[in-house]
């Protein structure tokens, strides 16, 4: 395994600084305010907002979510703690990879706002949470399936998989694919094709999700050397690579519509996927420059945008067919 130990910071190269602290920190030790941020950054709550959605589809979409309304609740609240319980891992692992990257730079453990140590206390207390909400208001497999996802993606996908192999996205995606089912068994104990089918979405989903942003920060992940997809393969491999993950989630989008005849979800999914598939061949037609950078963000930018637009249409056709909305 690689090592991903950095010794200097780019603030600091030649490491004759104190090793912790930004300005601001050095000057004022403790500011409530800047420590909540700090505390909603290393939960990676934007990101987290996303499961904790994905995961409410999943339990909507299950038969009498209503009745369950309290294992409904309790699900939420426990993907919310436990994804943010997984970022607090992630980020304990990586404060000197992420003092290398221009996006990741101010992030608390990289300025030395805050403690390894008192970053692993918060993710306990988020974690025992966790575990104590989900095994109150759920069921095992629940809980089972939640603490899969966080040590997914705080353990094997940050310890082992990101830094050894470009592939470490395709599979690191599969414990931020699980909040659907989650969110299904939740409500039902039990596993079914329709949120199997959803976790396939987001699996398939992750990649053309993460390489585009992956080509835009390249140089930033050659530089802390990380082996993601554009740096070991190429930009050209990666574009390829990108346009296949679109296909593949376009086709995959298309299955929850075959197994429930819903055709308002089908009709939607049909058009965003197009215009996913439309961005990642235009992605790989643009000549290699500042323009196709910036192209590569833009469809980052929508493969959020799409994958909530796809989960909100399910919920909208669900509506539509079960109370008949006229529309
Ligand atoms: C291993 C799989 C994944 C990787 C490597 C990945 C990578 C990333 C990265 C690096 C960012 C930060 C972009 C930035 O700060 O500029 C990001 C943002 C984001 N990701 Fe992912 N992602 C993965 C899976 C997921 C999943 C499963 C979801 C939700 C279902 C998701 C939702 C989001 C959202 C909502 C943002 C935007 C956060 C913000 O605006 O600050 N990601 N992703
Ligand atoms: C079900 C459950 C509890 C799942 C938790 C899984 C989870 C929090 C997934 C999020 C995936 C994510 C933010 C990847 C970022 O990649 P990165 O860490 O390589 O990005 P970075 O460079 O921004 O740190």
């Amino acid at each position: 395994m690689k090592s991903h130990v950095i010794a200097s910071t780019p603030r600091d190269p030649d490491g004759l600084l104190p090793a912790t602290g930004t300005e601001a920190a050095l000057k004022n030790p403790f500011h409530p305010g800047l420590f909540l941020h700090d505390l909603w950054v290393l939960a990676k709550a934007r990101v987290v907002s996303l499961l904790v959605f994905t995961a409410a589809v999943g339990e909507i979409l299950a038969p009498h979510a209503l009745i369950h309304w309290q294992a409904a609740l309790a699900g939420l609240l426990g993907i919310a703690l436990a994804g943010g319980a997984g970022g607090v891992l992630n980020q304990i692992v990586e404060p000197d990879l992420d003092q290398h990257m221009r996006r990741t730079l101010h992030r608390p453990l990289a300025e030395g706002r805050i403690s390894r140590r008192g970053a692993m206390l918060y993710a306990m207390v988020l974690m025992s949470a966790a575990i104590a909400i989900l095994a109150w208001g759920t069921n095992p497999l629940t809980l089972v399936l939640t603490l899969a996802g966080t040590v997914g993606y705080g353990v094997v996908y940050t310890l082992y998989l990101k830094p050894s192999t470009p592939w470490n996205i395709v599979w690191g995606g599969l414990a931020g694919a699980l909040p659907p089912l989650i969110g299904w068994t939740a409500i039902t104990g039990s596993i079914a094709a329709l949120p199997v089918v959803l976790v396939l979405l987001v699996f398939v989903w992750t990649p053309a999700h993460f390489w585009p942003l992956a080509i835009n920060c390249r140089r930033d992940y050659a530089k802390a050397c990380i082996p993601m997809l554009p740096c070991t393969h190429g930009i050209d491999r990666t574009r390829k690579e990108v346009l296949n993950y679109a296909v593949l989630t376009w086709a995959v989008s298309l299955i929850p519509a075959l197994l429930t005849g819903d055709w308002i979800y089908g009709g939607i999914a049909w058009l965003s996927g197009a215009w996913f598939v439309g961005m990642a061949l235009r992605l790989k037609a643009l000549p290699e420059g500042p323009e196709m950078d910036q192209y590569a963000r833009s469809m980052f930018a929508y493969s959020i945008s799409y994958l909530f637009l796809l989960y909100t249409a399910l919920i909208l056709g669900k509506l539509v067919m079960d109370y008949g909305f006229n529309i």
